[in-house]
């Protein structure tokens, strides 16, 4: 009972959806347009639930929320491939899973707390080249969280552009702590270095300006294998795979490894993209799979990000 009152409550919250919410680019895909005809079958069905329905006398009720149930279930498995509806997989327990719409993912937001000093470099990036390459705010908030229950005290990020998921890290490390912040551009490591030094933790900072690999290599060179607890992979995809095996060397055992973008705006799992950005994200996500040197956690935030612990 108490299951078949989240599948209708579930129902109903995606199906309280209008029309006009559902996200612009997924009415501009072909592919997710059976979605959105899909989810307004869903909100029509919702908006003609009437409240007497469920408040029916014990045996009629079972009989009609059996009834009901059904038609939901239908109608959630066959939408069951959309972005943005709830799946509800039989192969998985019945599990319902609810995407993000734009108003929940507005909802998660408000549930984030964002320092003021991340909220001003956001707002100072917004309008820069490449300001969607930042992670967002939860997703930020995700890191820094690890690295309070790693206990971290030494971290390696690479790929910083203005700065603000090195800034989110920086600011939860101990006084006594350190991030390597690995770039390539000077001109966002300027951003990100002005907002270091505003929000106090410049010293906590060790930045370098180069390719991120000669910047792992020497790392390595340096004696430092093994001494970092925490690492945040977010620059060129194609290289992920040969940032791992460095940062692999460098995290001790029982440190993480984050890498972002692994579910690449959902291209990951569609066969007719193959581009080789794509190709090279899906195939080292694959790889990971099988991969015993780690536990792994793959987290649909964002834009995907795998969580690896060495073993
Ligand atoms: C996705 S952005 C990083 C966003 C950042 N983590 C944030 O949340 O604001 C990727 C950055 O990686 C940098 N990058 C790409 N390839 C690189 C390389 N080979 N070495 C160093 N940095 C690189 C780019 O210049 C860009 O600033």
């Amino acid at each position: 009972m108490v299951m078949a009152n989240s599948s209708i409550n579930s129902v109903l919250h995606q199906g309280s959806m209008l029309p006009h919410e559902f996200p612009l680019a997924s009415l501009q895909r072909p592919a997710s347009f059976h979605s959105f005809s899909s989810t307004w079958a869903i909100t029509n069905g919702a908006l003609h639930v009437s409240p007497k329905r469920w408040n029916c006398s014990a045996s009629s009720c079972c009989f009609r929320f059996r009834e009901c149930r059904c038609r939901w279930k239908r109608i959630v498995r066959s939408c069951s491939t959309s972005e943005f509806v709830i799946s509800n997989d039989e192969n998985y327990s019945n599990k319902q899973v609810v995407s993000l719409t734009p108003r929940l993912y507005d909802y998660v937001l408000k549930n984030v707390r964002e320092p003021e000093i991340l909220r001003q470099l956001r707002q100072e990036t917004a309008s820069m080249r490449g300001s969607q390459m930042q992670v967002s705010p939860d997703q930020a908030q995700l890191l820094a969280m690890l690295v309070q229950i790693l206990g971290a005290e030494r971290c390696i990020e690479v790929g910083v552009y203005t700065g603000y998921s090195s800034l989110a890290i920086a600011l939860v490390l101990p006084e006594s702590g350190h991030l390597v912040a690995c770039e390539r551009d000077a001109k966002s490591l300027d951003v990100a270095k002005k907002y270091y030094q505003l929000a106090g933790v410049s010293h906590k900072v060790d930045v370098k300006l180069g390719l991120a690999m000669d910047s792992l290599e020497s790392l390595i060179l340096n004696g430092e294998a093994g001494s970092y607890d925490f690492a945040f992979i977010d620059a060129e995809k194609k290289m992920n795979e040969k940032y791992f095996e460095l940062l692999l060397q460098l995290v001790r055992v029982g440190g993480l490894i984050v890498i972002d973008n692994v579910l690449w705006h959902g291209k990951v799992s569609d066969p007719l993209v193959n581009d080789p950005k794509t190709i090279s994200i899906r195939n080292f996500n694959e790889k990971l799979m099988e991969d015993k040197r780690v536990s792994i956690s793959m987290v649909p935030i964002g834009d995907g990000m795998t969580i690896c612990r060495k073993r």
